[in-house]
Formats: C-alpha cells, structure tokens, sequence
C-alpha cells in the first residue's frame, strides 16, 4: 500500500499553514493519524509541531549568515541542500507507512513554478518512497475575484501543475473573509468560471491592445481545464472535510483505484 502525502502550495499568506494545522485537527477528530512535513525553511511555529522540519537539516537564518545570501537565494539554496540530502528525508519519513503526511511549502512560488527543485523532491517522493501525491495550491479568494487577477492567479496554479505533474486541486482560500452579497455573488462566478466570459470584463478594463493576449490566455486556461476551485474556510471543519474527500477522489482516481473522475463541485452551500 502507498502512503499518503499532500503538497499544500501557494503564494505568501494565502494561509497554507492554517490549512495544514486545520487537516490535523480534523484528522485527530476522524481518529486518523497525520503529520505535517515543513518544508519551509524560514517557518514560524503553529499550533501543532512539525513531526518532520527541514529546518533541523538546515535553516535559512543560517543560509543567509554564513553565505551572505538575500532571503530568496538563501531559500533555493535550502532547496538545492535538501534535494542533495534526500536520504535525510527519506530517513525522518520512514516510520510513518500508514499515516497521512501534509507538506507544508514555502510561499516563494518560483520553488515550483520556475525551478524544478520541488517537482524533483515530489519525483522521489512517488518512485523511490513509494506516495501517492497530491498537491493542493491555494490563492486567496479576495484576490482572485477580479477578473484580471483570476488569470494571473490561474496562470501560476497551472505553472505548478504543469512542473509538478502531479493530481491537482485548486483551492480559493479565506472564503469567510467576503462578506458582502455582491462579492459573494462574483465568488460563486469564479469558483467554476468561464474563462472566456471573464475576459469581457477584463477587456472593458484593460488597454484595447492587450486583448489579443487577454484572449489568448483565456483560451489556454480554458483548454487546460484549470476552471475549477474549491472554497475553503480554515477554521470551518465541514469545509476541511469537503476538501479531504476531494483529495482522495482525485487521488484515487489519478492512482486508477477508482474508475470516478471527482468533477462535483462543492457548492458553498455545503459547508
Ligand atoms: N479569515 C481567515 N483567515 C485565514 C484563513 N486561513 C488563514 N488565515 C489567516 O491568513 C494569514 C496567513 O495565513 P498562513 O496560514 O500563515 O499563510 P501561509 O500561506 O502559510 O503563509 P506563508 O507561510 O507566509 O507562505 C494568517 O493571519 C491566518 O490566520 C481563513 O480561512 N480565514
């Protein structure tokens, strides 16, 4: 039997953390057992210790010190040290076979949007240790519900997904956070959205001569399928909940345990 592992990406703040320490607790509530791997190297504490932390391997602190680096060399290189010290993961993660493990990642995006270090580590991770992987990218839904920042959050959630060649959910995170009926009403919108009906609104905002591109874009979202998120509230078990079978039926079905392709949206009434 594999093990279970779930890559939760996204950009700085887009509340990660909060959605791995909000799993192992609706973990803890179902009786099932999981940890959260730390895979940032700059991390500060939560709520739940960290059973595995890259930061007993090497710590950016350190990284910037002793080789006088800025905080984003200093994190690809924590990367570079980790993807060259593997046999130290491999070592911290061997005791745990039947356990769910939550890696937390580092909100620099260029770690899996634009250098393969982290799709190399998730490689290893799925032929040498034997998981079935998931990864999870959030954006934050205040930002994505404008029509112009959909895209630029979309081309970056499918960035990952196209490095990571991972199964893949899109998640648009904080959702508690808009209140009133008319975002509500433009959150539904992009939570399945039509991309080439965005664009109508983009364009009536943007400089005529960036429609061609504009249109251009919608369509490579479009053709991508990269149309769907699931809302999520951190602090609401019922929504982690929804967002846990989602996993596993995408992960399932990657795996081809199961002939179901997960394509039920979870409506935000259901949570
Ligand atoms: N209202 C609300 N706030 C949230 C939610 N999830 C996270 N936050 C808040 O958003 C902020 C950032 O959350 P984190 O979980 O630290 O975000 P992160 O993506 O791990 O951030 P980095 O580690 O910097 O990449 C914190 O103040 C959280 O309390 C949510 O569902 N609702």
């Amino acid at each position: 039997m594999s093990r279970v592992g779930l890559l939760v990406l996204g950009p700085a703040g887009a509340g990660k953390s909060t959605f791995c320490t909000s799993i192992i607790s609706h973990m803890q509530t179902i009786g099932r057992r999981a940890h959260i791997v730390n895979l940032d190297p700059a991390a500060e504490a939560t709520e739940y210790e960290f059973t595995i932390d890259i930061r007993d391997l090497i710590s950016l602190e350190d990284v910037m010190e002793e080789l006088n680096l800025g905080p984003n060399g200093s994190l690809v290189y924590c990367f570079e040290y980790l993807m060259n010290n593997l046999d130290w993961l491999e070592e911290e993660l061997g005791d745990y076979n039947d356990e769910y493990l939550i890696f937390d990642c580092p909100g620099q995006i260029e770690l899996y949007t634009h250098i393969p270090v982290l799709p190399a580590i998730a490689r290893h991770l799925q032929t040498q240790l034997n998981f079935s992987l998931c990864a999870a990218y959030l954006l934050e839904a205040s930002f994505v519900i404008d029509s112009s920042k959909f895209f630029s959050g979309a081309l970056s959630a499918m960035s990952a997904m196209i490095l990571l060649e991972l199964p893949h959910i899109n998640i648009l995170s904080k959702i508690d956070v808009i209140k009133d009926e008319y975002s509500k009403k433009r959150l539904k919108r992009y939570l399945n959205p039509d991309p080439t009906l965005l664009l109508d609104s983009t364009n009536e905002t943007w400089n005529p001569k960036f429609q061609k591109l504009n249109k251009t874009i919608a369509n490579l979202v479009d053709d991508f399928g990269m149309v769907q998120f699931l809302p999520l509230e951190a602090k609401n078990p019922d929504s982690v909940s929804a967002i846990l079978s989602y996993v596993d039926d995408v992960t399932q079905w990657a795996e081809g345990q199961e002939p179901k392709e997960p394509n039920d949206q979870i409506e935000l009434e259901d949570m």
